[in-house]
């Protein structure tokens, strides 16, 4: 199928405001969407249903799926190219990209040093810190957002999601809460933030690498609290040196973690109960820092910093086909796959005001007006893209 159908599809279904998503994997060129048959809205139970999961920040509230079985699911190649007029038209909006008012300054500000406090005053050792930000009668049509985001970030998880019972989100994240094929799993920590001046060969503060580490910590214990104890080798998880990895025009610090479930183990609830939320967009302790999130953030985050992805599909391998004496059948593998990713650099669109979600780590050393900057660094590019 044409990439223009493909797109024409998706339009048509949002005009018949059916639920759909349309998403593409970090560095992919592997366009995939699932339509949904009916308006029915399909919460998730247990973690071990097949579709595409779209998942809160407070997982007291309901996960939603687009369910594999209810579905059209169309894929398409595309070539980053294909977007570039999107690109080009789309300085509309640099007056509204200037737009953070003093008083959301002020505000934000005072939130981070009630944090701060709440830190010193040993209520946990971090907390991660947001804000929404509004902007008005946006007229870009969402798929056109999703087309520059394409375009902009082809190392993110780039998505529109939409269910006329829940909203329409959209987002380019550089986070991945968990992959799992077969009986590997994949996960990672990230964290620590500075803008990217054309090297990432930087230096990073011990503000920020402590603050990575929290969220590197927290995952392996995790982890190993709720998978590894029922293994009997030791070995069984990797964790990669701290590395820098650019977002976009962002530099983040980064560990990679994986390990091997067994049939055992490989139950995803108890994994994601675990791990959701993690540090990098919650807190540490993590009860405490979401319960003050929830009681002092203001607004509910709602989907920002939940997460998102496939679950449980069915993905078909091809073995080496060179190998001999065996049947052409026995190359092809099928194997179970869940790839899911953190809801970071997203917004949320309601009518025609578009809502920005925002935040960074707070730790004891934090600077609240740095950390003003860098929300306001992050929501200047996701704004870019209206
Ligand atoms: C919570 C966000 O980012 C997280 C992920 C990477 C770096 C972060 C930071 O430097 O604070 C945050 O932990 C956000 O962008 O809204």
């Amino acid at each position: 199928m044409a990439l223009d159908q493909f797109l024409e599809q998706i339009k048509k279904q949002y005009d018949g405001k059916l639920p759909f998503v349309v998403y593409k994997k970090p560095n992919s060129s592997e366009l995939k969407c699932m339509l949904q048959y009916n308006d029915a809205l399909h919460t998730v139970i247990d973690f071990t249903e097949s579709g595409f999961v779209f998942a809160p920040f407070d997982s007291n509230q309901d996960a939603f799926i687009i369910p594999i079985d209810h579905a059209d699911v169309v894929s398409v190649e595309f070539d980053k190219d294909d977007f570039s007029e999107s690109e080009s038209r789309n300085r509309k909006t640099s007056a509204i990209v200037n737009s953070n008012k003093e008083s959301e300054k002020l505000s934000h500000i005072r939130h981070v040093e009630n944090g701060i406090s709440a830190i010193e005053n040993g209520c946990f050792s971090k907390v991660v810190l947001s804000r929404r930000e509004i902007v008005e009668n946006v007229e870009t049509h969402p798929i056109e957002i999703f087309k520059r985001l394409l375009q902009r970030y082809p190392t993110a998880f780039v998505y529109c999601w939409y269910h006329p019972k829940v909203g329409l989100w959209l987002g380019a994240t550089p986070e991945t809460l968990l992959n799992v094929r077969g009986n590997q799993l994949h996960t990672m920590s990230l964290a620590g933030t500075q803008a990217f001046e054309g090297t990432a060969e930087v230096v990073w503060k011990e503000k920020e690498k402590e603050e990575q580490q929290i969220v590197t910590d927290f995952i392996v214990d995790r982890l190993r609290e709720s998978v590894g104890k029922q293994l009997s080798s030791d070995d069984f998880m990797k964790v990669s040196e701290q590395k820098t990895v650019k977002a976009g025009n962002l530099l983040h610090l980064q560990t990679e973690i994986s390990m091997r479930l067994t049939p055992e183990t490989r139950n995803l609830k108890p994994i994601l109960e675990a791990l959701h939320p993690t540090p990098a967009v919650c807190g540490f302790p993590k009860d405490k820092a979401k319960a003050y999130i929830i009681e002092n953030e203001g607004y509910p985050r709602e989907f920002y910093a939940g997460f998102m992805g496939e679950l449980h599909l069915k993905e078909t391998i091809t073995r080496n086909p060179n190998r001999r004496n065996v049947e052409n059948n026995a190359y092809r593998v099928q194997k179970s796959v869940t790839d899911l990713y953190v809801n970071l650099r997203c917004m949320q669109m309601k009518d025609q005001n578009i809502f920005i979600y925002v935040g960074g780590g707070i730790t004891k050393d934090s600077d609240a007006v740095a950390e003003w900057e860098e929300t306001v660094h992050k929501s200047k590019i996701i704004k870019s893209v209206l």
